[in-house]
C-alpha cells in the first residue's frame, strides 16, 4: 500500500494552537487497485407510518474512507446511520455491510456482524455507577481490546476525568467518553451521529486528530453525520448530501469542491432549501 499526503489549502487557514493539522488528509492508494467495500446501499427505503423518509438511498463506503453524510434537520440521517448500525429495519432495497446483506442475516450472524461495528448516538446516561477508567477497562475487556487504556486517556485528555463518575460528568466530557470507548475495539466501521455536536474547540480538535490516526493507523472506515460544514471540508474523503429522501450528491470532497463552490457549507446552501 502507497499512502499518498495532500494537503488542503482550507486546513493551513484553519490551523490551530494544537498544531495538529500537520494532520493532512491521508488518501490511500492501493498498488492492486483493491479496496474492500465495507458498506453497499441500493435504493434504500424507510417509512414510519406514512412519512417516507428515505426513498432510495445509493451509497458506497470503502475500507479506510471517512465520509459525512449531511442534510437540513430531519432529513432522516439518523435513520439511515441506525439502519447500518443494523439497529433499524428498513423496507425496501438492499443493505450490506461486511459484504454481508443485512436483511438475510439470522440472530447470530447480526451479532457477529456487530463486532467490527461500534457507533456512538447521542450521549447517554449510561453506567451511572462507574467511574471513567473503571468504564474504559469494562469495555476493554469486553471488546478484549489491546487498545492501551493509558494511550486512550491520553490522547482523548482524560487525565483529570479518570476518577469522577460517568454521570457526573459534562454533557460535553460524557461525548468524550462515548467515543474513547467506541474506539476501543478498533472497529472495520465506525459510525458517529453529530459526534461534535457539543465539543468545545479544543475537544473537536482532539477528535479529528484521533479519528484521522485511526484512519490511518488501521484503515477503518468512519461514517458520520455532522451539520458543521467546515469540519466535513476539512476531514472528509466523501459527501453525501441527504435531501427530500434520495442521495441528492455523492460525491468526493475535491469534486464537489471542484464543481465552483468556494466551500463545503456554500454547496450545502446552494442546494439545500429551509
Ligand atoms: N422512531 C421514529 N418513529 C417515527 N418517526 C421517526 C422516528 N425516528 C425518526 N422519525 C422521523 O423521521 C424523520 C427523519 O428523522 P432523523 O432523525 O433520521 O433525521 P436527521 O436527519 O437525523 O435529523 P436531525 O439533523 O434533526 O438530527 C423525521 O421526520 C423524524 O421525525
Amino acid at each position: 500500500m502507497q499512502l499518498t499526503v495532500e494537503k488542503r489549502p482550507v486546513i493551513e487557514k484553519r490551523q490551530t494552537d494544537l498544531e495538529w493539522l500537520d494532520i493532512v488528509r491521508v488518501q490511500r492508494t492501493t498498488t492492486e487497485g483493491l479496496r474492500m467495500e465495507i458498506v453497499r446501499v441500493s435504493n434504500l427505503q424507510k417509512t414510519y407510518g406514512d412519512n417516507k423518509v428515505l426513498r432510495g438511498i445509493d451509497f458506497t463506503a470503502n475500507a479506510g474512507e471517512v465520509i459525512g453524510v449531511i442534510g437540513k434537520n430531519g432529513a432522516g440521517k439518523s435513520t439511515f446511520l441506525e439502519i447500518l448500525m443494523t439497529l433499524k429495519p428498513y423496507d425496501n432495497g438492499n443493505v450490506a455491510v461486511l459484504e454481508m446483506e443485512l436483511q438475510s442475516l439470522s440472530t447470530s450472524q447480526l451479532e457477529h456482524i456487530r463486532k467490527d461495528i461500534s457507533a456512538v448516538l447521542q450521549p447517554t446516561q449510561f453506567y451511572k455507577t462507574l467511574k471513567v477508567i473503571e468504564l474504559l477497562k469494562l469495555f476493554k475487556a469486553y471488546y478484549n481490546s489491546n487498545v492501551d487504556i493509558e494511550q486512550i486517556v491520553s490522547d482523548f485528555k482524560l487525565g483529570p476525568h479518570r476518577k469522577k463518575y460517568f454521570d457526573k460528568l459534562s454533557g460535553g466530557w460524557k461525548q468524550i467518553v462515548s467515543l474513547a470507548i467506541a474506539f476501543l475495539s478498533e472497529p472495520k466501521l465506525l459510525i458517529l451521529d453529530e459526534p461534535t455536536t457539543g465539543l468545545d474547540p479544543h475537544m473537536r480538535n482532539t477528535l479529528w486528530t484521533y479519528i484521522a490516526d485511526y484512519n490511518k493507523r488501521t484503515g477503518g472506515t468512519v461514517i458520520l453525520t455532522t451539520h458543521n460544514m467546515d469540519e466535513v471540508e476539512m476531514y472528509c474523503d466523501k459527501v453525501m448530501l441527504l435531501n427530500d429522501g434520495v442521495n441528492e450528491v455523492f460525491d468526493s470532497t475535491e469534486g464537489i469542491l471542484s464543481t465552483g463552490y468556494k466551500s463545503i457549507n456554500e454547496f450545502y446552501l446552494s442546494k439545500v432549501s429551509i
